[in-house]
């Protein structure tokens, strides 16, 4: 057996966390030889809740838990950690776009981040899931002076599997068989979901889907899929905003093999768009680092809507530019 992994998890009494908890325990997202320790984070009202959870980690008997720690004290819930999974956040409400939840929730990832600077692992992974996550992603990454930008990352990981789904859908064929397809931005009804190089059991997708139904279907649907299913369930997304957090941690821990995956990553001035936010990009996945997808061809249809929601993040920022460090 490895040594056990510290794993923080915030908003652990919250929907998200209540199937997210369970699959990392069960080895889904570090692999079934990987012991974990679960740090789990949540506000004081919510400890009580969070009791019932530990007692439903312990009645489990999972194999790979070998600590649960729960606190409502950053401090103690960062404490050597290797994995963040920063979910604790509001969410948002029928008719609310995620921006509306900036002054609610961003405040919330300026005493994180500098927890996690204070106190993780040097190396620790960060991935922001509570929204709006590109901005809050970047609002942790300033406050954590002592550490990489690079380690923060923003999940838009849920709109890739989304855009997956949904082509897989149309063309007749399996999820498996769809690669390369790109979710550009924020994590927001800006989004860009990009099929130009994606490919469909080896063909181009483009071959087989029309542009009337890449611009009037397929775009706004993944775009508008979490207010979707807000209309539907009365909630948020949990089980599936979960399974995407665990795709996200495990490819960037333990690789992707080459296989293109989408992050929020701070920008780097590829693709046109300038450092100073948390923009999704096509990546590959080596050795516990990503790398940006270079070279890819763009052309005016993509470049208007990849500026379009760069602009997006870039008022996102300017509305906390007082939370920056
Ligand atoms: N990036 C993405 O793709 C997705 C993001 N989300 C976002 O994830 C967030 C969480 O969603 P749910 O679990 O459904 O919400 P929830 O309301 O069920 O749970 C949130 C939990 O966070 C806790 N919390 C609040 N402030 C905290 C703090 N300062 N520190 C630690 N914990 C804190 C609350 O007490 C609560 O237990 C929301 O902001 C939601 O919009 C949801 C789906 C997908
Ligand atoms: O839509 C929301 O507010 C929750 C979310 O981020 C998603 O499901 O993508």
């Amino acid at each position: 057996m490895k040594k056990p992994v510290k794993v923080a998890i915030t908003g652990a009494a919250g929907q998200i966390a209540y199937s997210l908890i369970f699959r990392i325990a069960s080895g889904s997202m570090l692999g079934p030889d990987q012991p974990v320790i679960l740090q789990l984070l949540d506000i004081p009202d919510s400890l009580e809740k969070l009791k019932g959870t530990v007692m439903e980690i312990d009645d489990c008997a999972f194999p790979l838990v070998s600590g649960v720690v729960a606190t409502a004290d950053p401090m103690e819930a960062f404490d050597g950690t290797d994995y963040a999974l920063l979910v604790g956040a509001r969410p948002r409400g029928p008719g609310m776009e995620r921006k509306d939840l900036l002054t609610a929730n961003g405040a919330i990832f300026v005493p994180q981040g500098k927890a996690l600077a204070a106190k993780a692992s040097r190396d620790v992974k960060v991935l922001v899931v509570g929204n709006p996550a590109n901005t809050n992603a970047l609002i942790a990454a300033s406050a954590a002076k002592s550490l990489d930008p690079k380690q923060f990352t923003a999940m838009v990981r849920l709109d890739h599997n989304r855009a997956i789904s949904q082509l897989a859908t149309k063309t007749g064929v399996s999820g498996n068989d769809i690669d390369k397809i790109i979710i550009w931005g924020n994590h927001s009804s800006t989004q860009y979901p990009d099929i130009t190089s994606t490919t469909v059991a080896g063909k181009p997708a483009k071959s087989l889907v029309d542009q009337q139904w890449i611009e009037s279907d397929f775009i706004p649907t993944v775009q508008q899929r979490g207010a979707a299913i807000i209309k539907a369930r009365g909630l948020s997304s949990a089980a599936s905003a979960a399974s995407a957090a665990v795709d996200h941690m495990r490819d960037w821990a333990l690789g992707t093999n080459g296989k293109w995956v989408s992050m929020g990553i701070p920008s780097d001035g590829s693709y046109g768009i300038k450092p100073g936010v948390v923009y999704g990009y096509p990546v590959t996945c080596k050795d516990g680092k990503y790398e940006i997808v270079q070279g890819l061809p763009i052309d005016a249809f993509s470049r208007a809507r990849m500026d379009a929601t760069d602009a997006e993040l870039r008022e996102e920022r300017a509305a906390i530019e007082d939370l920056l460090a």
